[in-house]
């Protein structure tokens, strides 16, 4: 039997403006065939399936493919004005395989004189929930040599080293790694303009899979709580994608008015126009997804 609406505990994650997923905690009706409802759990595990699908495609793509798909992808981005206009940057630093290269942009945004924030992963402990979570930070990117000179972590990225953190400017205005529930505030001179994002798969509605850890999503979250001073007069740039189509609840005017969520994608990690990448309110949308074949997604209201 078909329990009243009321009693169901039901969210809508915001996929675009055109369309919505239904996301069911307690799945204790049959749904109408006509209703596209699906389980957190169930959203856990077609993740879990698509990123094993992934990381085969992704294995065989040959190094070649990956360096000309990184300058095709790398000549667009240079020529966006979202990019050209931005004075703060969020840059992922790629891996040796199954993702396009940021090396390019990397090196001209330096040179370019913006400001570049990479991530850093640590520990923290979240004092509510008694836990000790990693999560990742935006850590200032000092110089070409400090780019150069970077080691790869486990995964094989260039990171910094622990000794090299705390001294160093993180994009929230402070020093270090940012406490997770400072409630501290950004204020003009603070926060990015432009994040640009990784990923193991893409589709045509915007929405990104990870590796599975949550980090950019638990970092967006975090981001969007902290606030841009209301007095500032940094002039804003125009918004690459309509602003509904972040995937938060809360709507309320934060500083991620003024931030550029840009993907950039493989070919191979765009999934085809009937696939769709499941998604849970948690996760963040992207405005723009740049691909190696010279194509690029973006919200066509702008
Ligand atoms: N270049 C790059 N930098 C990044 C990310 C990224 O996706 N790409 N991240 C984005 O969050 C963060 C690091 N997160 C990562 C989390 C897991 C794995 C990883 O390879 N995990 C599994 C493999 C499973 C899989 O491929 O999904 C492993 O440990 O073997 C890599 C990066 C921050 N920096
Ligand atoms: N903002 C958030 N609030 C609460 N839980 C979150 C948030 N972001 C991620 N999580 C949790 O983190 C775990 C990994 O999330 P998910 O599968 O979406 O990762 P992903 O999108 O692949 O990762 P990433 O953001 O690092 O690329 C899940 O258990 C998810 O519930």
């Amino acid at each position: 039997m078909k329990a009243p609406p009321e009693i169901l505990a039901e969210r809508f994650t915001k996929r675009s403006s055109r369309e919505h997923i239904r996301i069911r905690e307690m799945p204790t009706f049959i749904p109408d065939s006509s209703t596209p409802t699906v389980t957190m759990a169930g959203v856990q595990t077609a993740k879990k399936e698509l990123r094993r699908k992934m990381r085969e495609a992704l294995r065989s793509i040959p190094k070649d493919s990956i360096v000309s798909q990184s300058g095709v992808a790398t000549n667009k981005l240079l020529s966006l004005p979202e990019y050209r206009n931005a004075k703060r940057i969020g840059i992922y630093l790629s891996m040796p395989s199954g993702e396009l290269s940021t090396t390019g942009i990397v090196q001209s945004a330096l040179k370019e004189g913006k400001d570049v924030y990479i991530p850093y992963i640590h520990s923290a402990v979240s004092s509510l929930a008694q836990q000790k979570n990693s999560i990742m930070d935006m850590l200032a990117l000092r110089s070409l040599e400090e780019f150069e000179s970077l080691e790869p972590d486990n995964w094989g990225i260039p990171s910094l080293k622990q000794s090299q953190v705390s001294s160093r400017k993180n994009c929230f205005g402070g020093y270090g790694v940012s406490p997770q529930e400072d409630g501290k505030t950004m204020n003009e001179n603070h926060g990015l303009d432009l994040v640009i994002m990784p990923g193991m798969a893409f589709d045509r509605g915007f929405r990104r899979l990870g590796h599975g850890k949550g980090y950019y999503d638990h970092f967006l979250t975090r981001y969007s709580k902290k606030e841009v001073n209301s007095k500032t007069n940094t002039p804003k740039l125009p918004f690459l994608g309509e602003r509904p189509s972040y995937s938060r609840t809360n709507k309320e005017e934060t500083s991620l008015n003024k931030i550029h969520l840009v993907a950039l994608s493989l070919k191979e990690q765009l999934l085809p126009p009937a696939e769709e990448i499941p998604v849970l309110e948690h996760d963040w949308l992207v405005d723009a997804v740049i691909v190696g074949d010279g194509q690029f997604l973006v919200h066509e209201c702008r």
